[in-house]
This record gives C-alpha cells, structure tokens and sequence, in this order.
C-alpha cells in the first residue's frame, strides 16, 4: 500500500494519522478504466479509458448527462463493479488484484457509500443502522461511539427511532453517520439529495462540505443537480463515457448549469441506473455494500 502520512490539507486528517491510520494523498485512482454490459452487437460501453485521479480532503463531484456513465463509474471506482479494463486502485491498492473476499473486506474498511434512496434496514433503529458496519466486520462499538456519531450529525435525540418513523433529511444523515463510522479513505455519494427537498439538501450539502473541511473526508459526489455540484472543489463532466471537462474551486450553480446544457446538446443514449438495494433486515449486508 503507497500510503503517507499527511496532516494537510484538513485537521480531520491529522485525527485520524494520530489514530494511527495513515492517510493516502490520492485515496482513489482510475487508470484506463474500460467497462463493457454484455456482448457481442447488444453490448454497451458505458467508460471508455478513463483515467482520473481524486485529492484526499477533497469533494469532487461527477456530472454528466443521463447514459454518460456516471453511476457505472462510481461502482467501478468503489469496487461494486469490476472494470472490463484498466484499474482502479483505492488507497494505492489495485483492486482488480483482489478476490472477491479481500475486495469485500477492503469495501467495508475503507469506502463509505450513501445512496438516493438512503438505504437503511428498516427493521432497526437509526443506531442500530450506524453501527452497522462495524457489526459486519465483527467489531463492537466502543462505548458512546454510535451515540457520538449520530450527535456529529444532529440526531442525538433519534437514536431508538426506526427509518419510517425519521424524516427523508433525517434518514439520509443516519445513512451519513452510518457511512463514516468506520473512517472510510473515501465515501462515495449517489444523487445524496435527489430524493429530498431543496431545504433538506442544503442541510445535507453542509454537512458533507463539514465531513471535508473539519475532518478530512474525501467524498466523490454523482449528482445531476448544478445546486448540489456547487458545494464541491471539483466537478468533473462526463459524456459519453470520458471525461469532458472540469471546473474547479466552487463555482455558481450558473456556471456549473451552463457547462451542462452545452453538454447536453451532445448527448447520445439514456440510462437505466442499476438500482440499489432496499427490502428487509437481512439486506443489511447489501445496504452498507460491504
Ligand atoms: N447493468 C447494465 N447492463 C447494461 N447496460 C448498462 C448497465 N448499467 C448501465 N448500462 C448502460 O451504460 C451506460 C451508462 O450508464 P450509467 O447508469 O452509468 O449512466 P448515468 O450517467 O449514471 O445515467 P443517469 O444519469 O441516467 O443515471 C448507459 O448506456 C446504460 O444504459
């Protein structure tokens, strides 16, 4: 693993170097990165050669339009789809060298995901849902650990509260909580706000920018909205597969608006997303995708 220890350019990276996990300056890599759906004359290439690079302590955000291949390359990029080509190395490991047992492992440590659909088990309590993660790898929480987590993301007071009893903004920050805990290198957004109201989004944006400025987080955010996209450091366009362009430092949603519409004036096909999962307790496992 090519990992060094950095306490720039966020405090939460020190934290977390003092707590004794090193921190990788480009904690996620794409090199080459192809993927092909299906075969023969019905086969799809949804990337084609993809090579792209993310800071640590960053927010990127990946923009595109529908069929450009935004959610193929987040599943590629977390290790929920194997690239036909290329690789993708998360932390400086190349995942194509992993089976499918250490690829599990290496999810479950190291990447957080948070869906549009929040994806919470929702036979359990939002702290239940939170230490999720931790249960999966085997581990316990330590004491206070899940309480401080929802504390951090203002749901002090909701911890014995199941999903259908917590509002859309509510579930998606237990899903955030959730997502964290275990300190990924990177945590991985899709359309976070698309199923949520304009206020609730900014209140989510806030709180991912928060995850970034104050404790380090990297997070690669998929959105289709230029509101959302404003919050990120860097927003990279796609079509058709590649990257088209980038803006970078924190531009207007106007700006961001008008890249796309020149984008989309090109665009070729639409998308069907794989859709994530969602169901009862025993889809826990796919909830958190470890
Ligand atoms: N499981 C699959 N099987 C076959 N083709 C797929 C599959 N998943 C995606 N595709 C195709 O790959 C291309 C890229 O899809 P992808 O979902 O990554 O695009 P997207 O930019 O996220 O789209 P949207 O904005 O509509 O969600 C599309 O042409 C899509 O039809």
């Amino acid at each position: 693993m090519t990992t060094e220890q950095t306490t720039s350019p966020a405090t939460g990276s020190a934290d977390r170097a003092q707590a004794g996990r090193t921190v990788s300056p480009t904690p996620v890599e794409l090199r080459a990165v192809e993927k092909r759906y299906g075969e023969g004359e019905r086969s799809v290439t949804a990337l084609r050669g993809v090579t792209l690079s993310f800071e640590s302590g960053t927010m990127t955000a990946v923009m595109g339009p529908s069929g450009s291949g935004k959610s193929t390359l987040l599943h590629c990029a977390a290790g929920i789809e194997r690239p036909t080509r290329g690789n993708v190395l998360i932390d400086g490991v190349e995942l194509g060298a992993l089976d499918e047992h250490a690829l599990t492992v290496l999810r479950r440590e190291r990447i957080g995901f948070v869906f549009q659909s929040f994806n919470l088990v929702s036979a359990l309590t939002a702290a239940q849902n939170v230490e999720l993660p931790l249960r999966l790898a085997g581990r316990r929480a330590g004491p206070g650990e899940v309480a401080a987590a929802l504390r951090r993301f203002g749901l002090g007071d909701r911890a014995g509260h199941r999903p259908g009893e917590l509002s859309g903004g509510q579930q998606q920050r237990v899903a955030l909580a959730r997502a964290v805990i275990t300190q990924p290198a990177v945590l991985f957004a899709d359309e976070p706000t698309g199923a949520l109201d304009t206020h609730t989004s900014q209140g989510v944006l806030r709180l991912l920018r928060q995850l970034v400025d104050e404790h380090g987080q990297s997070i690669i955010m998929v959105t289709h909205d230029p509101a959302a996209a404003s919050y990120a450091d860097r927003v990279v366009l796609l079509a058709d597969g590649r990257p088209v362009s980038e803006l970078h430092g924190h531009e207007g949603p106007e700006a961001i608006a008008a890249r796309m519409a020149a984008l989309e004036t090109s665009a070729t096909g639409s998308a069907t997303p794989p859709q994530p999962a969602s169901g009862p307790i025993d889809e826990g496992r796919e909830a958190v995708r470890s």
